[in-house]
């Protein structure tokens, strides 16, 4: 007959062998030697098991069955299937709870225990205690320290005879626990009882405020495994701490240790029963009074940000505000007062965050010695009109042919190159327009010492070079006029400077202040002339700057090259920038990993003046961006973060820019007394007239300034000219270009369209004496292109059109503009899609249009729609 070890099964079953060897005696099974039991013996205790349901108390079985079908070919090419079916079946134990594989049975086992501790009081004791109760091999030494301690011979007897009548060794626990009882043990039982709910109370304070913690940051998943300690010692708790990373949490509990000193090892091991019992549930306590805390605001913060600092509801300051007497929403911004004021009445501490703390800081170490000063090579923009010979003149000057290899002939990049002459160096800017030098300006960057306008003598005064000419001005840097093209034989360079009398612009000996020098840029003759100019007038200018320490410069352009990433064209202006230098950039920041010179050649530093580009940047600089070389890369980098943020929040509260409407607030407050004004207008007649009627509102309050006119739509260049000069815009009969309509919503410009002469000088009149007026600006909603015009019987002529922008609406009033002047006010009369009466229209749809009153429309017209908005001016 098979014999079955009953340590093995012992093993297999997951309990002790002393439980399996009782659980026997209860199956019936008697019989002397214990080690070893039958197939039969062992079918009853199965039975025995299953009729108690002994094990499915603590146990989970997991049952799973996979069936598949495998496809296996034979040798005749025929295929065979074989069904697979895979069972997996897994039982998972509960380990019990406190010390589950002693030799004793529990209730005599805890209440020994609890003697135990009391009577040693040490540590040391128990762990050994506990080591010593989990091997049944060590049962004699256990016995022993229990003997020491406890010193009770009765016990011991009744214990050793217990042993050997069970055979296994094991121990009758029940009969150590009656004579504890009976002799020693029932007084400090007493005792124990006492000290016992102490604990528990103290345990249940560490689960409450442990789940407190841990919940906000660990599922409730988590927090059951957490809780539901096995390991009944303090390093283990540490370790589960640090897996659920929570700081607080460890120190909090560390503290707790501390404080209690490990006074008793039971105490923990009580406190993780109470955890047990509670792995279920999750206990959250609601705080039971309300937390102060110490907050630190920046200038703006919206209620819900706010609230999330204090940690309160959004509706709690809501409501706090509305008994302040504010009514506000959760995405409102609040300013630092009124936040400062609301957060103070919540009892809160509040810290106003110092804007400009972090620029102050990476600023005040910056190493700026102003020992080395010397004179600066000039900085020179050629400017003018299309076409009138600025690349050419550069070529020239450079021996190198960049108009040949530009895209149709046409600047398209700014470019800066310095040269050198008579051992001194000129830099040259060779900018695309104008754009671009109002648009450095617009951001406070007066990059040029100089201005050469060139002229060419055979086409004489253009637009752009009055625009040139009104840049300069408002920039006030010297004009050098080269007239150009003179090698032509219709050149006539002495009308060229009749023509720019009218512009300010004289000649030295005609008692002026400007340089005339007549020029070929395409044989080289009076080049030689013009730069000595040049160098004339810088040495008038008297350009100096410091050489020695950190540099600070501008970035002329910048672009992102695939390979080496962001790539910005700079010009020192003081201190000279070395390669691995930390720069700040505008927005970004970055170490500088390579220094080129206009050549293309790579350099080790950079000296004022000199155009180089550099390589190492974090992002793209703006054109007009200042760089600046600090000391602490991390610094830089955190100032580069928080510029980043500012123009984000910049960019979404919209700054208004110089308005109309507030230009008697501005003269009463800021006593500014000029109002500039950038005029276009539809035809040369207009733009006088109103440019003379404009002038003589001038008084003692305020100066009317037509810092730029000209015909024709307004343009990007004009936006920017604006912006740079706070200027209004006043278009007249003309509109503006889809790039300057794009600046003027951007950068908040005020752009006032008319089609009366006397509404523009009513208005600007009104604003400068600050009369209460109503005021009507016009909005546009969108552009439709005459693509066909159709004769109706019903509506006259019907118009055929592409909307290009925006929407036409039936009912918004409109205008009709031929070769970009207005040539009709007035409403729809139809609007259809497919024969369909339609109330819009979008971007991008055909559509037919009658107009009212009016039936001459032409193919190419462009029908614009409005609406009209009344504006309040101030009051006096
Ligand atoms: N005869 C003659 N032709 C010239 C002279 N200077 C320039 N040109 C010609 O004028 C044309 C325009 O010259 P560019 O140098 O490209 O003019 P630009 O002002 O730089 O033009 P954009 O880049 O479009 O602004 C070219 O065909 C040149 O060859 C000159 O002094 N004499």
């Amino acid at each position: 007959m098979m014999e079955i070890d009953i340590n093995i099964l012992s093993k297999e079953m997951n309990i002790s062998v002393e439980k399996l060897v009782q659980k026997c005696v209860k199956a019936g099974i008697i019989k002397d030697n214990y080690n070893f039991l039958t197939k039969n013996e062992k079918k009853i205790l199965e039975k025995y098991f299953k009729n108690t349901n002994h094990v499915l108390k603590n146990t989970l079985t997991l049952k799973r069955k996979t069936r598949s079908t495998l496809n296996i070919s034979n040798m005749g090419g025929k295929n065979k299937c074989v069904y697979v079916e895979i069972r997996k079946h897994k039982t998972y134990t509960k380990p019990k709870e406190g010390i589950n594989n002693s030799t004793l049975d529990d209730v005599s086992y805890n209440s020994i225990k609890n003697e135990y501790e009391l009577l040693s009081n040490s540590e040391q004791k128990i762990s050994h205690f506990h080591h010593s109760a989990k091997n049944v091999s060590k049962k004699n030494d256990t016995l022993n320290n229990i003997k020491k301690d406890v010193n009770v011979n009765n016990a011991e007897k009744k214990v050793n005879s217990i042993f050997q009548n069970i055979g296994c060794n094991n121990v009758s626990s029940k009969k150590i626990e009656l004579q504890y009882n009976e002799n020693v043990l029932s007084p400090i039982l007493k005792e124990t009882k006492k000290n016992k709910d102490k604990k528990n109370n103290w345990s249940k304070d560490l689960i409450r405020k442990k789940s407190r913690n841990v919940s906000n940051t660990i599922s409730a998943r988590n927090f059951n495994r957490y809780t539901g300690i096995k390991d009944n010692n303090r390093l283990h708790h540490q370790k589960k701490i640090k897996n659920t990373n929570n700081r607080n949490n460890k120190t909090y509990l560390d503290k707790k240790f501390n404080h209690e000193n490990y006074k008793s090892f039971s105490n923990l091991e009580k406190s993780n029963k109470v955890c047990q019992n509670s792995t279920l549930q999750q206990i959250f306590m609601k705080p039971s009074c309300v937390i102060n805390r110490d907050i630190t605001i920046n200038n703006v913060i919206t209620v819900c940000e706010l609230a999330n600092k204090m940690a309160v509801k959004s509706s709690e300051i809501i409501k706090k505000m509305m008994k302040l007497g504010y009514i506000v929403t959760i995405n409102q911004s609040l300013d630092k007062d009124m936040a400062q004021l609301v957060a103070e009445e919540m009892g809160h501490k509040v810290t106003i965050y110092h804007e400009d703390k972090l620029e102050q800081d990476i600023m005040k170490n910056r190493d700026i010695s102003n020992e080395r000063v010397q004179i600066r090579p000039p900085i020179v923009a050629i400017m003018g009109h299309v076409d009138h010979g600025k690349t050419s003149l550069l070529d020239y000057i450079r021996l190198t042919k960049i108009a040949s290899q530009e895209a149709g002939g046409i600047t398209q990049h700014i470019g800066a190159y310095h040269i050198e002459v008579r051992k001194k160096i000129i830099t040259f800017l060779d900018t695309p327009g104008h754009a671009a030098f109002t648009a450095m300006r617009s951001r406070g960057a007066q990059i040029t010492d100089i201005v050469v306008l060139v002229v060419a003598s055979d086409d004489g005064v253009k637009p752009q070079t009055i625009e040139a000419i009104q840049h300069a001005q408002a920039a006030s840097v010297p004009i050098l006029v080269a007239i150009n093209k003179i090698d032509k034989p219709n050149s006539e360079p002495e009308k060229v400077k009749n023509e720019l009398i009218k512009y300010n612009i004289l000649p030295e000996e005609w008692g002026g202040d400007n340089i005339f020098v007549n020029i070929s840029a395409k044989t080289g003759e009076g080049i030689d002339n013009l730069l000595k100019s040049i160098l004339l007038q810088s040495e008038m200018l008297e350009l100096k700057t410091t050489i020695s320490g950190m540099a600070t410069g501008l970035v002329i352009e910048s672009f992102l090259d695939k390979g080496k990433g962001p790539i910005a064209t700079i010009l020192i202006q003081e201190g000279t920038l070395k390669k691995g230098d930390i720069v700040l950039c505008g927005l970004e920041y970055g170490k500088i990993r390579a220094i080129k010179n206009s050549l293309g050649k790579e350099v080790q530093f950079a000296s004022p003046s000199i155009p180089v580009e550099i390589l190492g940047l974090s992002g793209i600089p703006i054109a007009g961006d200042k760089v600046v070389v600090v000391g602490d890369e991390k610094k830089a980098k955190e100032v580069s973060i928080y510029r980043q943020m500012k123009f984000r929040e910049k960019k979404l509260t919209k700054k208004s820019s110089f308005k109309l409407s507030n230009i008697f607030e501005k003269i009463k407050k800021d006593k500014i007394l000029e109002l500039n004004i950038v005029l276009k207008s539809d035809v040369q007649g207009s733009l006088e007239a109103i440019s003379d009627s404009l002038n003589k509102l001038s008084d003692s309050n305020a100066k009317v300034n037509i810092i730029g006119k000209g015909v024709g739509n307004v343009t990007e260049t004009d936006a920017y000219f604006a912006f740079a000069s706070k200027a209004i815009i006043i278009g007249f009969n003309v509109k503006a270009d889809f790039s300057a309509q794009r600046i003027i919503e951007s950068e908040n410009l005020d752009f006032r369209h008319y089609s009366v002469i006397y509404h523009i000088i009513d208005e600007i009149k009104r604003s400068i004496h600050g009369m209460r007026s109503p005021t009507y600006k016009q909005e546009i909603i969108g552009l439709a292109e005459v693509r066909n015009v159709f004769k109706s019987p019903n509506f006259g002529s019907v118009a055929g059109c592409m909307v290009i922008e925006g929407i036409v609406r039936r009912h918004d009033l409109i205008k009709i503009l031929r070769k970009n002047k207005v040539i009709y006010e007035g409403r729809l009369e139809s609007l259809k899609r497919f024969k369909e009466d339609t109330s819009e229209v979008r971007n991008g749809v055909e559509c037919g249009i009658g107009i009212k009153n009016y039936s001459d429309i032409c193919v190419s017209d462009l029908i614009e729609t409005f609406r009209s908005l009344e504006i309040k001016t101030t009051s006096q």
